[in-house]
């Protein structure tokens, strides 16, 4: 059932310019839900500074090599980190409260650390393609909430990750 709701969620696509963008920021959310499920119960924190360093040097660099504002493109990601962090300890919070609800399988944390490193890569390239609408002003805020909103309903998402995309998407414009 887990299998078929993800496979659905892919399929939705966010409205608008910055759409395809926002799409896979909602993946990159929903890659903090497997993280969650890898550390929970376990004695992995949900910080890691050590691995969040080393993925911002990366993107500077890269965003460079790219011809994206080094700086800017960081504070993007940081903005997905703190993001997935969000989810994180929502769901930490959820399954301690309800702990039936909690997984009862463990996913490997370097798999999904590697499916993060290929989703890096498909946001530096849409970072690029959207780099014109992304220019700060009324225009992008628009554009941005027409994805955060219609990725809102057409993901189904529910408060938490509401609120973690909201995050996800603060400094885009
Ligand atoms: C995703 C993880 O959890 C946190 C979030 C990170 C991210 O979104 O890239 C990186 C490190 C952690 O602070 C992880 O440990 O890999």
């Amino acid at each position: 059932a887990e299998e078929t709701t993800s496979t659905a969620a892919t399929a939705a696509h966010a409205f608008g310019p910055l759409g395809p963008l926002t799409d896979l920021v909602v993946q990159r959310l929903r890659v903090g839900d497997e993280v969650a499920a890898s550390k929970f119960g376990t004695d992995k924190p949900i910080d890691d500074p050590a691995r969040e360093q080393q993925e911002l040097a990366a993107v500077r660099t890269r965003a460079f090599a790219h011809g994206l504002d080094p700086e800017r493109t960081a504070e993007f990601f940081q903005d997905q980190i703190t993001a997935s962090k969000v989810v994180q300890r929502g769901l930490f919070a959820r399954w301690t409260a309800h702990p039936e609800e909690a997984p009862t399988t463990r996913p490997d944390l370097t798999e999904i650390r590697a499916e993060l490193d290929e989703l890096t890569t498909a946001l530096l390239t849409e970072l690029v393609a959207t780099n014109d609408v992304r220019e700060p002003g009324t225009a992008c805020r628009i554009d941005a909430l027409e994805a955060q909103i219609s990725a809102d309903v057409v993901d189904h998402l529910d408060e938490l990750h509401r609120g973690a995309l909201r995050t996800a998407l603060q400094s885009l414009c």
